[in-house]
């Protein structure tokens, strides 16, 4: 479903981000991708996300060379990405629904649709009966659970998850865990980037290490010792 072919990208003569990375994930895969301060893994979602399009390689996302979309394209593309944030990424000035139902509505989804799939996503997320709340009145797992609604509302092929669990102290970041669990067990893709040693280590996915921007290691039921 994703493959990297030779990918490089050098920020400037003396930042060289990713060098040389191939990687194939398939459809369903749960993957960590770890790595010390400045080895190279927010480039390798930013790529994804198609904030930053590498110069050299190619990247097939669901059989399309992302590196080639048109500009036109690329808001249809992100569609299909769910992406959660270490910060939450809320819209303070919105309740919990209208946070969720805000994706569907910029996509164009009819009343109805948009009323069934947020009130589908909230209760996965078990935020049943929080929809009327403005995210300051929730805790940091409840806000990373709308969050984690809002990716989910449009059915994304991919979920990319940032350091998801890096506000939350360690039982949330195990419940949030769980949920993203859940949610790979449901069969969406999950690639999520994290230093937090204990959470790669109990759950037993593959565990892409990258260092200088090498991929230096890519272990099926692996671990992460973090030297950080
Ligand atoms: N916009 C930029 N311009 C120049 N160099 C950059 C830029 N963004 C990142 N870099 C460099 O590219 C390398 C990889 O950075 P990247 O942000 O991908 O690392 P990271 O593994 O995500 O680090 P962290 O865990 O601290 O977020 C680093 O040497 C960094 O200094």
């Amino acid at each position: 479903m994703i493959t990297f072919n030779n990918v490089t990208v050098q920020y400037d003569a003396s930042h060289t981000a990713l060098r040389g990375v191939n990687i194939h994930i398939d459809k369903g895969e749960f993957v960590f991708i770890v790595g010390a301060s400045g080895a190279g893994k927010s480039t390798f979602v930013k790529i994804l996300t198609h904030e930053l399009v590498p110069k050299e390689g190619s990247v097939i996302v669901n059989g399309q060379d992302i590196t080639r979309l048109s500009n036109s394209k690329v808001p249809y593309y992100r569609r299909k990405l769910g992406i959660v944030f270490q910060d939450f990424r809320l819209l303070e000035d919105k309740t919990v629904y209208e946070n969720v139902a805000f994706v569907l509505r910029v996509t164009g989804a009819k009343s109805r649709e948009i009323r069934e799939r947020t009130s589908h996503v909230l209760n996965l997320v078990g935020l049943r009966g929080k929809e009327n709340e403005m995210p300051s009145k929730l805790s940091g797992g409840e806000q990373q659970r709308v969050a984690i609604a809002r990716a989910l509302a449009n059915q994304p092929l991919l979920l990319i998850a940032d350091e998801p669990t890096g506000n939350l102290d360690p039982n949330t970041s195990q419940e949030i865990m769980d949920l993203f669990s859940a949610i790979n067990h449901m069969g969406t893709t999950i690639i999520m980037v994290t230093h937090n040693q204990d959470l790669v280590n109990a759950m037993h996915k593959r565990v892409i290490l990258i260092d200088e921007g090498h991929i230096v290691s890519d272990v099926e039921k692996g671990g992460y010792i973090s030297h950080v």
